[in-house]
């Protein structure tokens, strides 16, 4: 059974239609990547799975249980944690009071300041930093452990390497990766095809809401997915 179960999702930003009946799955220990241009409607599609943004049709189940009646925050109590574009930390708050925020969903499970710590072991020394103060790849490993805090069984990523050094972008997917082993479901935005390429499990590109492209790694080329970002649909004449 998938962790994240994602069906025919429609969502509008006032009479602009962002996404168009949308579906997918993430198993567990799965890292689902999504691509697409700027605009394309992934940002739209994981708020509206996350329950921040309203669909107006879909539905979304998470290890079989139906959530699409729940608002965002219960969406998280029921397990699921969107790190958003941006990271949205509280600059003025330290590390571990950020971190300790998303303890707010009261779920079980392994995670603690400290374990993150261990995933995280940069964090540690920056324990009563202000979040303001870090650098990108720093605060991307805090809006990470933030998530984690709420013991998740499935975690969107919004565009986890935006303007990040790529020694940042290599550390943030090695604790991804340990994620993976530890059965979590990972659905991650990424603008960087090649990297999504190297390290999917399977993919899906978006162009204008609509998907242009499902594949695994291992069917498909660079070629193939920059195509698909600019709406050539696989399989269509030219
Ligand atoms: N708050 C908003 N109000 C109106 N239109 C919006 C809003 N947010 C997004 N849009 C529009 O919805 C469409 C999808 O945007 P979305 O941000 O979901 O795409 P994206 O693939 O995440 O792109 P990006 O990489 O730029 O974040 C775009 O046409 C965008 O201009």
């Amino acid at each position: 059974m998938s962790t994240l179960d994602v069906n025919h999702i429609d969502a509008a930003h006032g009479q602009l239609k962002a996404v168009h009946g949308v579906s997918l799955n993430v198993a567990p220990g799965e890292m689902l990547f999504l691509l697409g241009a700027n605009g394309a409607g992934k940002t739209t599609l994981l708020r509206s799975i996350a329950g921040d943004h309203r669909a107006y049709s879909g539905d979304v189940s998470l290890a079989g249980a139906d959530i699409s009646a729940l608002p965002a925050h219960l969406r998280a109590r029921a397990g699921l944690a969107l790190v958003p574009e941006g990271r949205r930390l509280f600059p003025q708050m330290s590390v571990r009071e950020n971190l300790t925020l998303g303890a707010a969903t009261a779920r079980d499970g392994p995670w603690s300041v400290d374990a993150v710590y261990d995933a995280f072991p940069n964090l540690a020394r920056l324990d009563r930093s202000p979040a303001g103060k870090l650098s990108g790849g720093e605060q991307q490993a805090v809006a990470i452990g933030r998530a984690l805090m709420g013991n998740p069984k499935a975690i969107l990523l919004d565009e986890v390497s935006l303007g990040l050094s790529p020694a940042a972008v290599d550390l943030a997917y090695a604790a991804l990766a340990k994620l993976r082993e530890m059965g979590l479901a990972l659905l991650v935005v990424e603008q960087d095809l090649s990297r999504a390429l190297r390290t999917a499990d399977a993919l899906i590109v978006m162009c204008e809401g609509h998907v242009t492209l499902r594949a695994k790694p291992a069917e498909t080329s660079l070629d193939a997915l920059a195509a698909a970002s600019f709406g050539h649909i696989e399989g269509e004449a030219a």
